[in-house]
């Protein structure tokens, strides 16, 4: 059994677990008390020319290939550390057994910011779809590899009916093939092989130009600095999602706030080497 297939494993035992104490139509009585969800196409950057790389900020206690990464004792005060250092979304991780994390989390970072929220979780039943809005996310993520053709057009509609938005996660160029098919509209490559644990940051640049230009593409994880985000804005992501790089770090806020910083100057390099190069062919031509 993979890692990824242990942890569904774990995750649809929670699952019936909260499906016994809250019912479908519980939660769409919370649904219906909540503000609409915000638009976290719009806060990556989906409506504007691409001037820099958005930063999704996570709430990671633990991993199940780094153990503990940070006590956070509070969550909420985390998040706004995020969003003041300039985050664009914030990614909470709700998995309870691998990464510590819990639907708890979810309500503290939703309550504490007036940014979009992901809810990062394995999902793998409508349920937690229709959870993860009312607990507030506007985002959700789906990963792939962990889904049918079917669920994953399913899952995505339903994102799309509640008013999120959906982070469609592949690790493959099959996988990008299947998100795009799926009418994904934020695509994420994963760099690390969620079966094998394995980061690989060369994957993000075979995998991103496979993506349409319509799409938001967002490299997710090995963020370790901002050479990092420089190298994957080089590849043309929009955004970058980075964990342990900021649960680890004294002032996560000045890092995001570096990051964005880096992106931004790798784009405007990018685009006047693209400029020079016209200019020279242009020049050749007329000779
Ligand atoms: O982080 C893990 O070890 C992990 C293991 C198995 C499935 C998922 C896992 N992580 C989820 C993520 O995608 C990351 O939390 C996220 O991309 C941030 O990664 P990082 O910046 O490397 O902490």
């Amino acid at each position: 059994m993979s890692v990824l297939d242990d942890i569904i494993a774990g995750v649809r035992e929670d699952l019936e677990a909260r499906k016994l104490k809250v019912s479908l139509a519980q939660l769409q009585d919370l649904i219906a008390a909540r503000d609409p969800a915000l638009d976290a196409w719009a806060a990556l950057g989906g409506d504007s020319p691409r001037a820099g790389v958005k930063v999704i900020a996570e709430v990671k206690r633990r991993s199940p290939s780094k153990g503990a990464l940070a006590e956070i004792a509070d969550p909420a005060r985390l998040a706004g550390k995020y969003a003041d250092g300039g985050a664009a979304v914030i990614s909470v991780l709700t998995e309870e057994r691998r990464f510590g994390g819990s639907l708890a989390d979810l309500d503290a970072v939703r309550a504490a910011v007036g940014i979009p929220v992901l809810r990062k979780d394995f999902t793998c039943d409508p349920y937690q779809i229709w959870e993860a809005r009312a607990h507030g996310a506007d985002l959700i993520l789906l990963i792939v590899a962990a889904l049918g053709d079917a669920e994953l057009a399913e899952y995505l509609a339903l994102a799309h009916e509640l008013g999120m938005n959906a982070l469609v996660e592949t690790h493959t160029s099959e996988e990008v093939q299947r998100a795009v098919a799926a009418g994904a509209r934020i695509i994420g490559v994963n760099v690390r092989n969620l079966k094998t644990l394995d980061v690989d940051r060369s994957v993000f640049g075979s995998l991103a130009g496979l993506i349409p230009a319509e799409a938001l593409v967002v490299a997710e994880s090995g963020v370790r600095d901002a050479d990092d985000v420089r190298a994957y804005a080089g590849h043309g992501a929009n955004a970058v999602l980075v964990g342990e790089a900021l649960v680890s770090h004294a002032t996560p806020g000045e890092r995001i706030a570096e990051f964005g910083s880096a992106g931004a100057a790798a784009i405007s390099a990018a685009a006047i080497s693209a400029e020079a190069t016209a200019t020279a062919d242009s020049g050749r031509a007329l000779s």
